[in-house]
């Protein structure tokens, strides 16, 4: 392949680089980038001294779930401060820059970005703090590139992507209709009411009055998957491969294991508020969240802000942080948004003898999904052979599968491709006349443990042909040729840059749970403390880790007076009924 090759991924040339002629090779990027490493290391030279200082709320973390928490609570009139161990912000829908380019760190498909209704969470955590991100919306969430011949737009129009589904599956149309029928009774209901903390009665109470029909289905489903939705309707064996293709591509995990609550949001969203393109960049709406938390008195976002430990008072409260570099933040709440496995446990921000019964219960059900090998891909447009001009209708996100019995298990490259090909709504983003392929197929981290540093990058070379090779044979044939450069990320750098334990993408159903009722809300066993992001309710996903970040917002808020409660026992009633019907399920 004529293109050269750098890895691993946001790595700025004078810390570590690998491979030959690159456009960026000598250049200066314009993004701070570091290592965990060097996040640790960089406060400790410039502040000599540890320092000490109270805030109301830290927040460990400035992920998508962090920063709608903490925009929340700075908009309440909290201070806050946040806590990220990286220079940027964002974690997994942060990005990084090259001379020319900006690359979205996760994929780029993203909803909850609508303009009416309540879910579109991703505009109210920017209206939160008083700011916007302009828009382009996407025709087509998605095409599907399946074993079978099937090859299906979901376009945002939903008759039109009905008719595209019927038009394959003929003899099951009734079955379709009544299965997304019900994805859309689950989605209007949600879409009918403020969404904050279900555990804080006071709210809960307030809802169940207001929409007392609403809530009672969203109970219904509550504890319901979507395969078992599915299979009520449709007995197509293809068109339920299909329906786990549809859930995997963003649960990554089977219908029978995706609840149906977050079916209902994913595919009716698409065609409500639709999947709208940040102009500039994903990392364009952690960027403006952090402007607006600066903007409120007494908030700050820190980066190159690596926390070790979470601090207790003497009764066994959280209250504070200890960062690498020796300071020391307290505060009256702590929030995590590392995922639960890297909060919790020996290794984790709170050590083993602390970490409560119902933690321990959740890793017994919760697994951490696969990483992914993601290959950032600079392509010039002149060498593709397939027209990717404005009336070409190259679609900006595909999914590839080759063989039904790969969708999950297949390793080294061979399984499910993701692409998204941002450039195609928002050329702002490339320089002009080139394209940003962004490719990333899931990948395990044992696959990648104990290789010495050559045998790393060999592996790492031999999967980006793999992947390429298949997007030749399916999509783009000669891609290989019209490659510029490419920059590739193996679970390890997931790891690295985004601080995830084994480079997870988050936590899912180790076995058949009964649909979301296991999944934990934001307050922990361990008073004081709480998490945010995608290993609470409802789990992946950004407009998902933006409804855990308003639920969380909402209900530290709660707990430190800025929003009136319950008084207790009621207003904990409810958190410990949901607790101990969790221990029991
Ligand atoms: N739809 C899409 O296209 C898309 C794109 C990107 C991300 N996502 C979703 O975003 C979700 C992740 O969001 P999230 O809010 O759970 O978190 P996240 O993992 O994105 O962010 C966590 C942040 O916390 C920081 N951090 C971790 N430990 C720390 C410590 N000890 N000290 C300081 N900082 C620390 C990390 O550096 C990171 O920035 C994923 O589930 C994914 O589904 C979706
Ligand atoms: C008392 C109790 C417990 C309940 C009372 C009843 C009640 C009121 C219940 C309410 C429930 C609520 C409010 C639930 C809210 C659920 C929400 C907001 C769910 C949101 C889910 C969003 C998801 C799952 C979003 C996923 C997004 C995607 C697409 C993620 C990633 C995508 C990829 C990795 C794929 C990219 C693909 C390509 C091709 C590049």
């Amino acid at each position: 392949m004529g293109f050269s090759f750098i890895a691993p991924l946001p790595i700025p040339p004078g810390v570590r680089q690998v491979g030959g002629r690159s456009s960026c090779r000598n250049s200066h990027f314009t993004t701070p980038v570091a290592s965990a490493a060097n996040a640790a290391r960089i406060p400790r030279t410039v502040a000599q001294q540890a320092t000490e200082r109270t805030v109301d709320v830290v927040v460990i973390g400035s992920g998508m779930g962090a920063l709608t928490a903490a925009a929340d609570l700075a908009s309440k009139g909290a201070s806050v401060a946040v806590l990220e161990r990286y220079l940027i912000p964002g974690g997994s829908s942060g990005y990084f820059e090259r001379p020319g380019y900006r690359f979205d760190v996760g994929a780029s498909m993203i909803f909850g970005f609508g303009t009416r209704g309540t879910t579109n969470l991703l505009t109210r955590a920017l209206d939160a703090v008083d700011r916007r991100v302009d828009t382009i919306p996407d025709p087509v969430q998605v095409r599907y590139h399946l074993p079978d011949g099937i090859d299906i737009r979901v376009h945002r129009d939903y008759e039109q992507f009905l008719q595209e589904l019927v038009r394959r599956f003929p003899h099951e149309e009734k079955g379709i209709r009544s299965f997304y029928n019900a994805c859309w009774s689950v989605f209007n209901s949600l879409n009918a009411m403020p969404l904050r903390s279900l555990e804080e009665p006071r709210y809960l109470l307030r809802v169940f009055a207001a929409h007392p029909l609403a809530c009672l289905n969203l109970l219904r489903f509550l504890t319901r998957n979507a395969g078992d939705i599915a299979r009520e309707h449709i007995v197509d064996e293809n068109l339920l491969k299909f329906i786990d293709m549809e859930c995997y591509s963003w649960s990554v995990v089977p219908a029978n294991l995706t609840p149906m609550i977050n079916a209902g949001m994913v595919f009716s969203d698409r065609h409500y508020g639709g999947i709208n393109y940040p102009v500039g960049g994903v990392g364009r709406i952690a960027e403006e969240i952090v402007e607006g938390i600066r903007s409120r008195e007494g908030c700050t976002v820190e980066y190159g802000a690596l926390v070790t430990k979470v601090l207790f008072d003497e009764r066994g409260s959280a209250c504070g942080v200890k960062l690498a570099n020796g300071n020391r933040i307290y505060a009256k709440a702590v929030i995590s948004n590392a995922t639960r496995w890297d909060t919790f446990g020996d290794k984790g921000l709170v050590d083993e003898e602390r970490t409560p019964v119902a933690e321990r219960r959740f890793r017994e059900r919760y697994v951490k999904s696969p990483s992914f090998f993601s290959c950032h891909i600079a392509v010039r447009e002149k060498n593709l052979k397939v027209g990717m001009g404005e009336d070409d209708g190259m679609d900006c996100h595909h999914i590839v599968l080759d063989d039904w019995k790969e969708i999950e298990t297949a390793r080294d490259g061979r399984g499910t491709i993701f692409l998204s090909i941002p450039t195609i709504l928002d050329k702002s983003v490339a320089p002009p006349g080139m394209h940003i392929f962004h490719v990333f197929t899931p990948s395990w981290m044992d696959e990648w443990k104990g290789l010495s540093s050559s045998a790393y990058k060999a592996k790492k070379e031999t999967m980006l042909s793999t992947v390429v090779k298949r997007l030749e044979r399916e999509l783009f044939p000669g891609l290989g040729e019209a490659i510029e450069f490419a920059e590739v990320g193996s679970p390890r750098t997931h790891r690295k840059y985004l601080g995830r334990i084994d480079g997870s993408y988050g936590p899912v159903a180790g076995k058949r749970l009964a649909g979301l009722l296991s999944m934990p809300f934001n307050r922990t066993d361990v008073k004081g403390l709480y998490c945010v992001g995608d290993s609470t309710f409802p789990g992946q996903g950004l407009n998902a880790t933006a409804f855990s970040g308003f639920a969380c917002g909402h209900r530290v808020a709660a707990d430190l007076g800025f929003l009136e409660r319950l008084p207790e026992p009621f207003d904990s009633a409810l958190t410990d009924l949901l607790s101990r019907t969790r221990l029991k399920i």
